[in-house]
């Protein structure tokens, strides 16, 4: 597990782009074969990417949690952004096609990952965050959580988003996680822009080509920063960061949040006019 430890906004005008990069871009979370992890502590969050092809895959423990396993005291979102595939947990086996979202609950002990096709292995992304109690394990279809249609294609913004994990929807402790797919030909993302300084939030992008890039901004709003993201690539945002980007091609992106609140609509706007 890679430690990322929490930053200030006053660190972010001095840092070079690599350190901007180290600090705030995900790049290596899918491998083939392994499961790796970052923690972020930012809100005390925990990315896993999960890509298995030659066989299925068992959740470690990680020492650096001090706990036995993951679900001791967490509880986790998790979105398949590869080919179909199943995770089983404590026995209970469930089916992932693309995009589908599975909430584990606090308490889980043996959790396992395997993709249907070896040539289209599923890619499983976790966003994980300590949790006070436990709530049922729940799987949800692709497109089966509350659907907000937003932007327009005069802005190059028209998207879908399906909120997964939220106040009305499958319940959590803290996370709070759904999906954005942009419409052809629009590539922009979250613009206007907004921040939410209770909770913080991480992008994941994914359905992206390979040679197209995601121009992804970051920085409080009269100091913003940019990163260039891959596909597969996480940007990790602390709760005084914007997040919106745009694409050389359409793309998704999997958003997810923990914090003080999960009320999705306690966000402040920063319109374009005030971006520096
Ligand atoms: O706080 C909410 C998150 O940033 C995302 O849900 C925004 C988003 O997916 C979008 O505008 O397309
Ligand atoms: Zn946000």
């Amino acid at each position: 597990m890679e430690q990322r430890y929490a930053t200030a906004p006053q660190q972010v005008p001095s840092m070079t782009t690599e350190e901007l990069r180290g600090h705030y871009l995900v790049e290596d979370l899918f491998v083939a074969d392994e499961v790796r992890a970052v923690h972020s502590h930012h809100d005390r969050v925990v990315l896993v990417g999960v890509l298995p092809r030659t066989g299925p895959l068992s959740l470690p423990a990680f020492p650096e949690i001090r706990a036995e396993r993951l679900f001791d005291r967490r509880e986790a979102g998790v979105v398949n952004v590869g080919g179909a595939g199943t995770v089983t947990v404590d026995g209970e086996e469930h089916r992932l096609a693309p995009t589908a979202c599975l909430y584990i609950g606090r308490g889980a002990q043996e959790v396992s990952f395997a993709s249907d096709d070896a040539d289209a292995p599923a890619a499983f992304y976790l966003f994980s965050a300590p949790a006070h109690t436990a709530h049922p394990t729940v799987l949800v279809e692709p497109g089966g959580g509350t659907v907000r249609e937003l932007g327009d294609p005069l802005t190059s913004n028209r998207r879908t988003l399906t909120q997964y994990i939220h106040e009305n929807g499958v319940r959590s402790c803290q996370v709070v996680m759904g999906v954005t797919t942009l419409h052809p030909g629009s590539m922009w993302n979250t613009m206007p822009a907004h921040t939410h300084d209770r909770r913080m939030e991480v992008y994941l992008y994914f359905g992206l080509p390979e040679d197209a890039r995601v121009v992804h901004l970051l920085g409080e709003p009269h100091e913003t920063r940019h990163l260039v993201v891959a596909d597969r690539q996480a940007v990790i945002s602390p709760p005084w960061s914007l997040h919106s980007g745009v694409g050389t091609a359409s793309y998704g992106f999997v958003w997810a949040m923990a914090g003080e609140n999960q009320s999705f609509d306690d966000m402040d706007p920063h319109p374009a006019a005030v971006l520096r």
